[in-house]
């Protein structure tokens, strides 16, 4: 059965009481990366639950145990489990999506208080994690409303997962995965994933995710003096580990995006014309980077080069240096430990166990180059492989044909920049097909200052959402 016109005029008719809900959840400031609001994102985790419950969902919370973060250590946030249906004759469908979000500050240039959900004249619902991921959430949410308040069966039976530490790892998530997806664990009978977690290519053409760049995530730290020193009493007298660290930071990657550390770039092999190709037939412009960029800075002016620097091909981008001097003023100190934070997106066949040692091996040579007394310490903080799914799947069929119905028009096939780590063990785990179906456009700004998501795409989102659901229930076995 397709989705019955029911439910669509549903959505549309609970769009304030949506928006609301939404508003809740960006109110709950869940920065997985800060110490300061792991509690948030524990709290965040309840509000999801008692919403999973009040719609019908079977949950369990599962505890992930501790890690250690920035030399603290601290609780990891509950994985949520959910499942509702056990029709034999229905296909069964994972979602996945993250309850955490990127810091935000308003002294980073927000225009308004970030955890505020603001509501444009144009549309633009404006807060952290509108678009990544909470919207998303709330998308499956509102399907679920419906299939609770009117009594109708879901067409399909649905397992769920969703996680606290997306955004900084995904501590603990794939032992959690892999153990459910044994004989007798929670994801037991899945037949394919669905994951809302990126977004558009653009900002008009609705699309399909079958790729994801892999990471590996850098903190490079310089110490020597025992103390913060004044630069008119020490300057030209001791090593200084800023001075070290940006030599250091500078050997890493060139002004055009080449990666310079030897072996990393050359890994992965180049395209051929039939792969060009599909990069030339996308709907996409330098103006779409350059707009969602906010400046006229794309580093080519060929959109294929521009597209292939974002889906295929590594990067590697110099994220902050922590301990530096970055307050108001002029003090002329002279900082004595610095850590440098830096990230490549990995592309396949490019894993973090085969680029780490290269990336290892290369700075401790540049640190000696340096002959500085100073000590250099590398940590990896996290890592995550890259994933590429086959798009001819009855999973992804079914999105086409879903986003057809929603949008009238036939999506882009897409690969995603960013990275989910626990895409590949999804995928390597249950041995299944994975879907990446974005709500967001790609100006959304996630990660970024006045993030946001449009009434619009989240709206038309959640029909998408069911309305994929309703095709899978139509798949034969
Ligand atoms: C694509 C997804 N919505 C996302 O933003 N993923 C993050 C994952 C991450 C890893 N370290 C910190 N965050 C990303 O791609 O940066
Ligand atoms: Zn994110
Ligand atoms: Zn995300």
């Amino acid at each position: 059965m397709a989705a019955p016109a029911e439910f669509l005029q549903y959505i549309d008719d609970k769009a304030d009481a949506f928006i609301q809900r939404l508003a809740d959840a960006v109110a709950i400031p869940s920065i997985s990366g800060d110490a300061k609001h792991r509690q948030d994102v524990f709290k965040m985790a309840d509000w999801l639950d008692a919403q999973l419950k009040a719609v019908g969902v079977e949950t369990k919370l599962v505890d992930l145990g501790k890690h250690v973060m920035d030399g603290e250590e601290l609780p990891l946030p509950p994985a949520i489990l959910g499942k509702i249906g056990n029709d034999p004759s229905k296909k069964t469908v994972l979602i996945y999506g993250h309850f955490d979000v990127q810091p935000a500050d308003k002294s980073d240039g927000w225009e308004t208080d970030p955890f505020t959900l603001v509501i444009k004249e144009d549309g633009r619902l404006v807060g952290r994690g509108s678009s990544d991921d909470k919207g998303p959430i709330l998308g499956w949410l509102n399907v679920l409303q419906y299939h609770h308040e009117t009594g109708k069966p879901l067409p399909v039976n649905l397992k769920m997962c969703f996680e606290g530490m997306e955004e900084s790892g995904s501590e603990g998530l794939d032992d959690l995965v892999q153990r459910e997806s044994k004989p007798g664990g929670w994801f037991e009978g899945v037949d394919c994933v669905c994951i809302s977690d990126n977004y558009w290519l653009n900002t008009r053409t609705p699309a399909l995710t079958y790729g994801l760049r892999g990471l590996t995530y850098f903190k490079v730290t310089v110490s020597g003096p025992g103390r913060d020193l004044h630069s008119g009493v020490f300057g030209r007298t001791v090593h200084e580990p800023m001075t070290d660290l940006i030599h250091l930071m500078s050997k890493l990657v060139d002004t055009q995006g080449n990666i310079m550390i030897p072996g990393v770039d050359e890994m992965v092999p180049p395209a051929d014309e039939q792969e060009r190709a599909i990069y030339q037939s996308l709907d996409y412009s330098i103006a779409d980077v350059e707009e969602a960029a906010g400046n006229k800075i794309a580093i080519s002016s060929n959109k294929v080069e521009v597209l292939m620097g974002r889906m295929r091909n590594p990067s590697l981008s110099l994220h902050g240096i922590e301990g530096a001097f970055s307050g108001a003023g002029a003090k002329t100190v002279i900082p004595a430990k610095v850590s440098g934070k830096f990230s490549i997106r990995l592309v396949p066949p490019q894993t973090p166990e085969k680029v780490d040692p290269l990336v290892i091996a290369y700075l401790k040579q540049e640190f000696a180059k340096l002959n500085s007394k100073n000590e250099l310490i590398i940590e990896n903080l996290h890592g995550g492989k890259p994933w590429v799914a086959d798009v001819n799947h009855w999973n992804f069929e079914a999105a086409k044909r879903a986003t057809k119905a929603v949008y009238k028009q036939d999506p882009d096939l897409t690969r995603e920049g960013g990275s989910i780590p626990v895409t590949l063990t999804f995928a390597e785990s249950l041995g299944v097909n994975v879907l990446l179906l974005p709500m967001g456009r790609g100006d959304d700004g996630a990660h970024s200052t006045n993030e946001k998501l449009d009434r619009s795409n989240f709206i038309q989102g959640s029909k998408l959402l069911g309305t994929y659901l309703y095709e899978i229930g139509q798949v034969k076995a």
